[in-house]
């Protein structure tokens, strides 16, 4: 299971040392989408120069203009771009058409959807990646439940990341629905010991693998 670092509302400053803190424990970097709207596409470039070896998702949540954002992100050093599902078929079909260009890949976030049929649609454009994404906003009010997840039971094929809220607490009840990627943010990049935090992810995760490593989702 890969760790997602979501980097939001941090300078680039920030950016850089909190990846340095935990650089041993996150497979992947997200570059927020508000950091992105603050320092643009040089940054992720920035980001991808200083660490090559971590997989870089831009965080575009690109709902039009499909393939211009995608072509922005890959050619910036992303690995991953985001679009929402929301977003028409054409938009998301651009994007996977550059993404095969690129070498790359295309992550559909799930904020807002609640209809199987919209995983079945984007299933058959051939998406591969989606995040199911429980908001910032929708935080105020709630939390990453169960439920939540009952929208992809079954759908074996698609790879999952999931993100919103998690936290070294809340993580058994994620990784218990055996996601392939756990996105965590604030509960790392808002702490005073970042390094320490990704440990316990690290731990918590590594904790379930050694004694669910055959599960299916
Ligand atoms: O995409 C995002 C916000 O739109 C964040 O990356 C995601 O919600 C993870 O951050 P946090 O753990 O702070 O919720």
């Amino acid at each position: 299971m890969n760790i997602q670092l979501a980097l939001d509302r941090l300078t680039k400053e920030e950016c850089i040392d909190v990846v340095n803190e935990t650089r041993e424990q996150i497979d992947w970097i997200e570059i927020g989408t508000g950091v992105i709207k603050e320092y643009g596409m040089n940054f992720v470039r920035d980001m991808k120069n200083r660490f090559p070896e971590k997989t870089l998702v831009a965080d575009m949540k690109t709902c039009d203009a499909g393939k211009h954002e995608a072509k922005q992100a890959f050619d910036a050093g992303a690995d991953i771009t985001t679009v929402m599902a929301f977003a028409t078929n054409q938009t998301i079909k651009d994007m996977l058409k550059v993404a095969q260009e690129y070498g790359s890949r295309v992550m559909v976030d799930l904020l807002g959807v609640s209809d199987t049929n919209r995983i079945m649609e984007l299933q058959a454009i051939e998406v591969d990646l989606v995040s199911l994404h429980f908001g910032k906003d929708m935080q105020q009010s709630g939390e990453l439940e169960d439920e939540y997840f009952s929208i992809l039971k079954g759908q074996e094929d698609l790879e999952v990341a999931v993100a919103g809220g998690i936290t070294v607490d809340s993580l058994p009840n994620v990784v218990k629905h055996n996601p392939d990627t756990v996105i965590v943010g604030s509960a790392i990049t808002k702490q005073e010991h970042k390094g320490k935090v990704s440990e316990q992810i690290r731990e918590v995760i590594r904790d379930y693998e050694r004694h669910y490593s055959n599960r299916s989702k």
